[in-house]
């Protein structure tokens, strides 16, 4: 029998210091996240960024959190829901860190009967942070435990049609009667190291544009600055929008590393103090609500904007558990479960 395991990033169980810091523990520990060589990783996360973060961290997540739990978790159970009534096939979730393991996934699955599995990220861009860290972390499992189990990736979707019209879509209805100057389509951060390390070009990516910009999804297949554009350009041709009322920008860095440039948050109060008044703002690097979307964008992005100026900053939701969405991901399920033979990919 044929199963879906959806994944994605993780929330800590409870907003309280001491469960944000096993959480981000675990997270920040991914060599895939903090990419330094382990005793460098270990002095920065446990030596410092543990001794300090969780209680600030904590604060942010308690601004946020649902009575039912953290909305990461929580819309991420809803949109499982909703694609299991669309599907005869088992489909379960599962974090990647946290509580919520990708091997409690694999098992709930496995019980059921499923001896083929097809893993979909809940991130339409890849990242080395967020796709291959699923990736690499469900082929140790499998190896390990369950090696009767045949498993299909998934990649990115950044450029599927129908994710780009659903994204649209979700945006036009948001800005129907909207008045609004600027559009700035913030995408999570991560260090340029990371595109460079991913990069399949033969060490092309000198990370001044000429390379992640270019044309081709193929040589592109790993690289999240490329992927994240060409997001913004689809949506903006679709949409019309003009040349000039929006724009690309990662948000959410960490450390002192150059990560991918513009920020958002200094581009919000660029664009506050050169006179925009009204502007909106997409987070398409998030599927489900969360932490970086509701706190950080919402809620800091728009002090910043209204600190310099600005008068009106709508936050378009993520996707979460549109009925529309969910019929991207069970089409990515169908079009794996309707082939005669799953093949590992
Ligand atoms: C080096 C650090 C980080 C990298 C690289 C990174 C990449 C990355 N993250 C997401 C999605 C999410 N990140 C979230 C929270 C979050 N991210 C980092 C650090 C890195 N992320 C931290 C420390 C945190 C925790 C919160 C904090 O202390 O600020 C979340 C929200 C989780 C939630 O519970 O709501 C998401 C989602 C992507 C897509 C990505 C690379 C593309
Ligand atoms: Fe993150
Ligand atoms: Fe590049």
């Amino acid at each position: 029998m044929k199963g879906i395991l959806l994944v994605n990033l993780g929330s800590p169980d409870s907003p309280t210091p001491k469960d944000v810091k096993t959480y981000l523990g675990e997270f920040l520990m991914d060599e895939r996240v903090i990419d330094l060589p382990v005793l460098a990783r270990t002095l920065l996360v446990k030596g410092i960024i543990l001794n300090t973060r969780p209680k600030a961290s904590a604060k942010a997540y308690q601004k946020i959190w649902w009575e039912e739990g953290s909305p990461l978790i929580v819309l991420s159970e809803r949109l499982q829901s909703k694609i299991q009534k669309r599907t005869n096939n088992p489909v379960a979730l599962a974090m990647r860190y946290g509580s919520m393991t990708i091997k409690k996934g694999l098992q709930e699955l496995v019980d059921k009967g499923c001896t083929h599995i097809k893993t979909i990220p809940l991130y339409p861009q890849f990242a080395m942070a967020t796709t291959e860290t699923i990736d690499v972390k469900v082929d140790e499992l499998v190896t390990e435990y369950f090696p009767e189990v045949t498993i299909t990736r998934t990649p990115a979707f950044y450029h599927r049609e129908d994710y780009i019209n659903v994204l649209s879509k979700s945006i036009s209805e948001t800005l129907e009667d909207l008045d609004y100057e600027h559009i700035l389509f913030s995408y999570h951060g991560v260090p340029e190291r990371h595109i460079r390390k991913s990069d399949i070009t033969n060490g092309n990516c000198k990370m001044n544009g000429k390379c992640c910009f270019k044309k081709g999804s193929e040589q592109h297949e790993f690289c999240y600055r490329h992927q994240c554009e060409i997001t913004t350009v689809n949506v903006a041709k679709k949409l019309g929008l003009k040349n000039g009322t929006y724009s690309t920008t990662f948000q959410s860095r960490l450390g002192f590393d150059p990560w991918l440039k513009p920020y958002t948050d200094r581009t919000i109060e660029r664009m506050g103090k050169n006179g925009t008044k009204k502007m909106a703002i997409v987070t398409p690097a998030f599927v489900s609500d969360c932490l970086e979307t509701l706190e950080e964008i919402a809620m800091e992005g728009e002090e910043i904007f209204h600190e310099v100026g600005g008068k009106e900053f709508t936050v378009i939701p993520c996707l979460n558990d549109r009925d529309d969405f969910v019929q991207v991901l069970v089409n990515i399920a169908n079009e794996w479960a309707e082939t005669p033979e799953a093949t590992t990919v």
